[in-house]
């Protein structure tokens, strides 16, 4: 049996976006709201030895970087700051569509410890799509001097992925966050983070979509996140998949659909 279209989009969106500077080295996304110190963690374990292009088709900058933990190399790729992944700007797009074709090893969300409600909604939106995720939570010296308290612990335990707390400026945490990343890539921690759940309404048409949208898609990318995106009328991450009209204009309709 030939390829499907669909998987054909999928394989090209895949090969543009999973490029490593050594083949070997394991790949690793940082995402985050804006200014909470991706590119300060970046810095430091990267050092200087950056590569910098743009995006594939997006004048959006691409940094990425390598290092060494315990003798095993990682390149970093630091995401554009984004609030969301719902596609709203460029940068969102890019940052969703890194981490979703990219398939990074392991996805680092910084936050930034003053301001963690705001910072956990980019969290759940990442871990609708992947599981492998580590959360830095970051500026921890910012939230001491404005005397709050955060239990990195109970926060694990709360989401279901590993956190660790950082001050990057200082290099505080870093050696722990290089850890954390290592054990999700070999496997020796398998996170299991929570799955946000919808009211009634969206949680049954989402059962009604799987079916269609596993055999149209495959089950490569998360079924239900896709599920998702076409329950709100998001075509953008259909647009990647499928590059031709007839395709999408399929899809398109199928979402219409929904509406009715
Ligand atoms: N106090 C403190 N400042 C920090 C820490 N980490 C980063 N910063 C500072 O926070 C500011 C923003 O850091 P960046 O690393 O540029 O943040 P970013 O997330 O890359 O920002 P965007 O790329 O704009 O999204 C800089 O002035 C950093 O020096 C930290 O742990 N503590
Ligand atoms: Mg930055």
């Amino acid at each position: 049996m030939g390829l499907t279209h669909q998987s054909q989009g999928r394989n090209a969106a895949q090969k543009q976006y999973n490029k490593r500077l050594d083949k070997k080295s394991l790949m690793i996304a940082l995402a985050g709201n804006p200014n909470t110190g991706k590119s300060t963690v970046f810095n430091n374990l990267t050092g200087l030895k950056q590569h910098t292009g743009n995006w594939p088709g997006k004048t959006v900058v691409q940094v990425q970087g390598e290092y060494l933990f315990n003798g095993k190399p990682y390149t970093l790729v630091d995401l554009p700051g984004t609030y969301s992944l719902f596609a709203n700007s460029v940068e969102e797009q890019v940052a969703r569509d890194y981490i979703c074709f990219g398939k990074p090893d392991v996805t680092v969300v910084v936050v930034d410890a003053t301001c963690l409600e705001r910072n956990l909604n980019l969290v759940l939106q990442v871990v609708e799509i992947t599981a492998k995720v580590v959360v830095c939570v970051n500026l921890l010296d910012e939230a001491e001097r404005k005397k709050m308290i955060v239990d990195v612990n109970m926060l694990a335990q709360e989401l279901g992925v590993p956190v660790v707390g950082t001050i990057a400026r200082k290099g505080v945490g870093l050696k722990k966050l290089m850890q954390a990343i290592a054990d999700i890539a070999e496997e020796r921690i398998i996170p299991q983070p929570i799955q946000p759940r919808y009211n009634a309404e969206i949680e049954s048409a989402i059962e009604t979509l799987l079916p269609k949208v596993i055999d149209d898609f495959g089950r490569d990318i998360s079924p239900r996140w896709l599920a998702l995106r076409l329950l709100e009328g998001d075509t953008t991450i259909f647009e990647t998949l499928n590059n031709a009209d007839s395709n999408l204009l399929k899809i398109k309709n199928f979402g219409k659909g929904l509406y009715v």
